[in-house]
């Protein structure tokens, strides 16, 4: 099997509402074996994205592929609410050709094994997200799509879907989810893109996007320790933030250099450490700079 293969690619895909573009151009390629995070602000175009992949609506223009071998959760699942978790499942399975074993296996699957009789309606969200998680494992396909699997859900929900995804991964299977929820992404993707205002801005591994470890330095006093981080990272190179500490765009390992040079100035050293951007502050530096943007959600 090769693993890089893309299992899902998209090609300068645009969809046009009337005179609004809601997909503009997007490129993007999922990989096999991967957790790919589709982010971006209510209205960014996610939905509509994947919408395409799964042939569900036709693009204006550009192509959209997906493995045939998908399973997919998109703008809530739509269940039976006076038929147990099980029966609508089964109902599912019997249209797609399935056996009543393969929706017990999906049902233990997702946890809802000794609830899978009682009626849809009487589900917690977390639950009917899981049931619907469920849909799309059943026949164990290559591809789940799972668009906001979280939204909505209170935090212990979060915690299990998120739970269930990185099992899933672990398992091998390829899961592209969409989410406007930056520390999600961070915790359960491999790669990202980031998408606002129907462009893809950026695709990459979550490491690649936060831009790597940057140096965070306390000492005082603050004039000294300021020309001292100017020097060995640049202008560009240094931040002061709110509580006077300065993040220097260094690798960890010029942390000893940095301390000489401060000792060297006759500054006092109070703190040295590696600081890593969130994925959050790097989305909204992407996005500050970005035309017609949206505030992220
Ligand atoms: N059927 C439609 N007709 C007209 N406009 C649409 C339609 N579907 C989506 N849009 C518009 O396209 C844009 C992108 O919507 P989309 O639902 O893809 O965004 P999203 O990133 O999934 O956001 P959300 O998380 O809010 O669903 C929005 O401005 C939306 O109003």
């Amino acid at each position: 099997m090769n693993t890089n293969a893309p299992v899902a690619t998209t090609e300068n895909l645009t969809k046009v509402y009337g005179d609004r573009v809601a997909v503009d151009k997007v490129t993007m390629t999922v990989r096999r074996g991967e957790v790919y995070g589709f982010l971006g602000p209510n209205g960014a175009g996610k939905t509509t994205t994947l919408r395409m992949l799964l042939g569900l609506i036709r693009p204006t223009s550009g192509t959209a592929y997906a493995d045939p071998s998908v399973g997919a959760l998109i703008e809530g699942p739509g269940f039976h609410p006076y038929l147990s978790g099980r029966a609508n499942l089964r109902v599912l399975a019997r249209h797609r050709g399935l056996t009543d074993a393969e929706v017990e296996r999906v049902l233990g699957r997702v946890d809802l094994a000794g609830r899978g009789d009682d009626k849809f309606k009487g589900y917690s969200l977390g639950m009917k997200q899981r049931l619907g998680v469920a849909a799309a494992l059943m026949g164990d396909p290559e591809l789940i799509v799972l668009d906001e699997p979280t939204n909505g859900l209170d935090p212990a929900g979060m915690a299990d879907m998120r739970a269930l995804v990185v099992d899933l991964a672990r398992e091998g299977r390829t899961v592209l989810l969409s989410s406007h929820l930056l520390a999600e992404v961070q915790e359960i993707c491999h790669r990202v893109g980031v998408i606002n205002d129907g462009r893809l801005l950026r695709e990459s591994t979550v490491a690649e996007l936060r831009g790597g470890v940057s140096l965070r330095i306390r000492a005082t006093p603050e004039p000294e320790a300021l020309a001292v981080a100017m020097r060995l990272a640049g202008d560009d190179g240094v931040r002061r933030e709110s509580d006077g500490a300065l993040l220097l765009s260094l690798p960890a390992e010029r942390a000893p250099d940095v301390a000489r040079a401060l000792v060297a100035a006759g500054a006092d050293v109070h703190e040295i450490t590696a600081a890593e951007r969130s994925l959050e502050e790097v989305f909204f530096e992407m996005t500050s700079t970005h035309p017609h943007q949206e505030v992220p959600a």
